[in-house]
């Protein structure tokens, strides 16, 4: 077994026992990059020399004894947090030459575990998309299907952690960015509770749904990077002061007696059939464990991606303002005024999607338009999240397909805006409730396309989503494919 293939927690077993050095692992990974990078592009920035260094430096303190929960393993980082010296570009060209004065807390979080950063991964710009294509830096592509898109919008946290470009990485979730490519490229993704990891540092898109989380290979490595990155953020004002577990605790303790939801808002029509199948078995698998699945409703599911597609462009269009010419990056050559400026530089600096979020965002914050828009869907946010709050009043989880189709092939949906909205119509509604959701792979297509199922639980429950998710991972059995790059 290449080192690269190896999860965290056998690679920290490896680094106890003196068999491996954090060196021999980062270059391990490093070739691994150089082999298949070239294919997947699931990179903006890589942080080669740096990585070096940090685990040259990793070693020492493993020689001397002090080894913490993340000493020495590579990991990447979605190009939204501000990395103190390395560029930070969001995949828009307007930050192209930005490069961050300080490191976000995640960051500082990781650094303090003893992370190693290999890089920067590819992303939709400004988080705006489904596929990874609307990033100024080039398509990622599927490892699975190089033809295919990984989904988005962290498609190269996903893709880099599917082709073995780094051990775990990184992501962040406004309405899906973390679960969707995560179910596409056959890998674990999490998103936690609004409120539980600081955005202290983050790049913002629509602030009362931006979430990071990881991505992972198996759900034991989900909760060690879970427990690094948690925690109360005295600098950011919606992080929550609550209690954090050892998410390790909640592994192998199996889910007997639990009651699973089933949505039946979730299995409508245009639902793949093989996605269909592989959810129909994961309900099987969950039963055979000893729960009780029934079916649950969410009446106000059919509203989300419309709710969504008010409230996230109209905060995109306010947290997008700062970026004029003046405060960051990219600035046009010529202008005859600052007014020309600010319109020149925007207009060559922000691609089609961001600034068909900014226009409709705009337009639904306007005066007249704000109560008729804006605030109506507010008040479906609502809705949606009663919704949540009712049903797991009668259950521990929920189960879901996490998206209703398969990796589409790379241009697919790049001219309907629309279709790929709708990539996410599983994934939205979490972000406007707030509440944590994981995505697992549950099985693969006949052409080998992966799949996932995704869980939902209450307000930081992410202990419960951990259990659920460790419970199916070792019962359902599914193959553990790797992509053949
Ligand atoms: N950012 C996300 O979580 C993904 C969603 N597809 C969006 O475009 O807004």
């Amino acid at each position: 077994m290449e080192l690269y293939s190896l999860t965290i927690h056998e690679l920290q077993e490896k680094i106890r026992n003196g068999e491996v050095t954090s060196t021999e692992i980062v270059q391990s990974v490093f070739g691994r990059i150089d082999a298949v990078e070239e294919k997947v592009h699931a990179y903006i920035t890589l942080m080669r020399e740096s990585a070096l260094e940090e685990a040259k430096m990793a070693d020492e303190r493993i020689r001397a004894g002090q080894i913490k929960a993340l000493t020495g393993i590579p990991i990447a980082l979605k190009d939204i947090y501000c990395t103190q010296g390395v560029r930070t570009t969001c995949g828009s060209r307007i930050l192209e030459n930005y490069v961050p004065p300080y490191d976000a807390t995640v960051i500082t979080k990781l650094r303090e575990a003893g992370a190693v950063f290999t890089g920067k991964t590819n992303m939709d710009e400004f988080a705006m998309g489904s596929s990874t294509e609307t990033s100024y830096y080039g398509v990622t592509r599927n490892p699975w299907d190089l033809e295919r898109i990984p989904g988005g919008s962290s498609g190269g946290s996903a893709a880099a952690v599917a082709a073995d470009e780094c051990i775990a990485s990184l992501g962040s979730d406004t309405g899906g960015s973390i679960r969707q490519p995560a179910a596409l490229c056959g890998v674990v993704g999490m998103k936690p509770t609004y409120g539980r990891v600081s955005r202290f540092g983050l790049v913002a898109f629509a602030s009362s749904l931006d979430q990071i989380g990881p991505f992972t290979k198996d759900v034991e490595d989900c909760a060690i990077l879970l427990n690094t990155i948690v925690g109360y953020d005295p600098r950011e004002s919606t992080s929550v002061p609550v209690e954090v577990p050892d998410y390790r605790d909640f592994l192998n303790r199996g889910i007997e007696g639990w009651t699973v939801g089933i949505p039946r808002e979730y299995f409508v029509e245009g639902i793949d059939p093989e996605v269909r199948a592989a959810i129909e078995q994961a309900i099987k698998t969950v039963e055979g464990l000893g729960a009780k699945c029934r079916e649950i409703s969410l009446p106000h599911t059919e509203y989300s991606v419309a709710v969504y597609y008010i409230v996230a462009p109209a905060e995109a269009s306010s947290n997008l303002a700062r970026y004029d010419g003046v405060k960051y990056g990219f600035r046009v050559a010529e202008s005859r005024d600052l007014l020309d400026m600010y319109k020149k530089t925007r207009s060559a600096g922000f691609g089609a999607e961001v600034k068909r979020r900014i226009m409709i965002g705009t337009y639904a914050l306007s005066s007249g338009y704000y109560d008729a828009y804006f605030k109506k869907a507010s008040q479906v946010r609502g809705l949606i999240k009663r919704d949540f709050d009712e049903a797991l009043q009668g259950c521990d989880v929920i189960l879901t397909p996490t998206t209703p189709t398969p990796a589409f092939k790379i241009g697919e949906k790049t001219d309907d805006p629309m279709q790929m909205y709708l990539s996410d119509i599983f994934t939205i509604s979490t972000n406007l409730a707030g509440i944590p959701g994981i995505s697992l792979p549950c099985g693969y297509t006949q052409g080998g396309l992966p799949i996932g199922v995704q869980f939902l639980a209450g307000h930081f429950e992410e202990g419960k989503l951990l259990q659920v998710a460790s419970a199916y991972e070792k019962h359902a059995q599914i193959e553990r494919r790797r992509p053949n790059l």
